[in-house]
């Protein structure tokens, strides 16, 4: 089968965990690193390109995606779906609005639709309002988010915010009366002046019958939930063996920037559990400290049998006193970018002392560690946790591929970091 499904993921966690769950639904996929020079050799179904382009200015993630979906429109896919976060981290200029917007103009389609749901991991939208378990998403830690606090769970007004076009819902007992009733719906909308529809989903149900209705629509935009529907569309069914991959090697090793709430309760049990782990103070950037060398320092006199985990993940109290610290001495010192730095020239080293298996949570940080790394594209493996695959990628410095996976910050059980190595053990 060509290729169909052509995804452009403004986070590289969130790309494969959306190529995760096409792979899951049985679709075979390839994720792309950027968008790649030039055409790429695939039978793949469905392309993933990873951007990093969540937080950075809308002008500059509206250029990356347009050509992230050139790009895509040129292998061939019949349907572009544009993944955000399943709690829609975005601000008011973007970047979800300016980017639909974009896409919208680019495929010359008058309606889409907006769904972060992903039930599997908690994330369900009722009436319009987003919840992550079983609290509105300003009440979840997402309102501390350290780039994107999420302080409104009406989504309909945030996207409104964000957008030139009309927003309006499709609410849940649209969506339990089936296809008709949603097409119906989209064609009331239309009749509204509405352009871009927050689709309430409270349940796979809910998600499967969404992708039949979604079925051939030039541009979708979501989480990844959505795409549990999309592949039977294609008329393809789940399968276990496209997610298989070669044996892993080396140390292991956990490079966390993630300070959500979830990473938090992981990195306290690993902890607990006696796990070796190394916590590096964002101070030290501000009096010159080499963070990077004290880390190797540290990781070479750790025990190379068990895992390693190096981590800035902090509480939002310490992370706004950081910032005022580094406020005081220079205001305009972005610490959470050179964070990320940090642990990606952390990640880059960490290669060089044998690591072959690399679990990185967060996804700016991810961003950062993968393309410090020089990787081009990441095969999906198996399933750590809802949208948390183990991934293999060729690394050109290596000349050699590492198992790697890159988690979602809210992603993940409390023993997430022992789960997942005992997986590929
Ligand atoms: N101690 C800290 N002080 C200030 N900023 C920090 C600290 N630790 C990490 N950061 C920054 O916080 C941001 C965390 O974002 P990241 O996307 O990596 O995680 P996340 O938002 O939890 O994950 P996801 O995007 O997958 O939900 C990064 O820019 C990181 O550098
Ligand atoms: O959708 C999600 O929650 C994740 O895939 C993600 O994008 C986190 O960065």
């Amino acid at each position: 089968m060509a290729l169909e499904l052509g995804c452009i993921a403004d986070d590289f966690t969130g790309a494969t965990d959306l190529a995760n769950n096409l792979v899951r639904a049985g679709m075979t996929t390839v994720q792309t690193i950027g968008v790649p020079v030039d055409s790429i050799d695939t039978d793949a179904q469905a392309l993933v390109v990873s951007l990093k382009s969540r937080s950075i200015p809308a002008s500059d993630a509206v250029a990356q995606s347009v050509a992230a979906a050139r790009w895509l429109l040129k292998q061939g896919a019949s349907q572009l779906y544009f993944k955000y976060c399943s709690t829609f981290d975005s601000t008011s200029a973007g970047n979800i609005g300016p980017v639909t917007d974009a896409l919208m103009d680019l495929t010359g389609c008058d309606f889409t639709v907006a769904c972060p749901a992903f039930p599997d991991n908690g994330r369900t939208v009722f009436k319009g309002y987003l919840f992550a378990g079983d609290v509105l998403l300003n009440e979840s830690g997402m309102q501390h988010h350290p780039i994107t606090p999420m302080t409104d769970p009406n989504l309909v007004r945030v996207l409104q915010a964000q957008t030139r076009r009309k927003v309006g819902l499709i609410d849940y007992s649209v969506v339990a009366d089936g296809v008709r009733a949603i097409h119906e719906r989209v064609d009331a909308l239309k009749r509204d002046g509405v352009s871009i529809a927050i689709l309430d989903a409270i349940s796979n149900d809910d998600l499967l019958t969404l992708g039949r209705a979604l079925h051939s629509w030039p541009l979708l935009t979501a989480g990844s939930g959505l795409a549990i529907g999309l592949p039977s569309n294609w008329g393809l069914r789940p399968s276990a063996q496209a997610a298989q991959l070669e044996a892993s090697w080396g140390r292991a090793a956990i490079i966390c920037g993630s300070c959500s709430s979830t990473t938090r309760s992981q990195v306290d049990y690993f902890l607990k559990r006696g796990g070796q782990a190394l916590a590096l103070d964002p101070l030290r950037l501000l009096d010159g400290g080499d963070l990077v060398q004290a880390a190797l320092e540290w990781v070479k006199s750790q025990s190379p049998e068990r895992s390693v985990l190096i981590y800035t993940t902090a509480t939002p109290e310490a992370i706004k006193h950081t910032r005022a610290r580094a406020a005081a001495v220079n205001g305009e010192m972005d610490i959470s970018g050179q964070l990320e730095q940090v642990l990606a020239r952390i990640a880059h080293e960490l290669l060089a002392v044998g690591v072959g298996r690399l679990l990185v949570a967060g996804g700016e940080t991810s961003g950062a560690v993968v393309q410090a790394l020089g990787i081009a594209q990441l095969r999906i493996g198996p399933q750590i946790d809802p949208g948390v695959p183990w991934c293999t990628a060729w690394v050109p410095a290596l000349s050699r591929r590492i198992h790697l996976s890159l988690k979602s910050g809210n992603f993940g059980s409390v023993d997430f970091f022992h789960k997942a190595f005992a997986l590929i053990d």
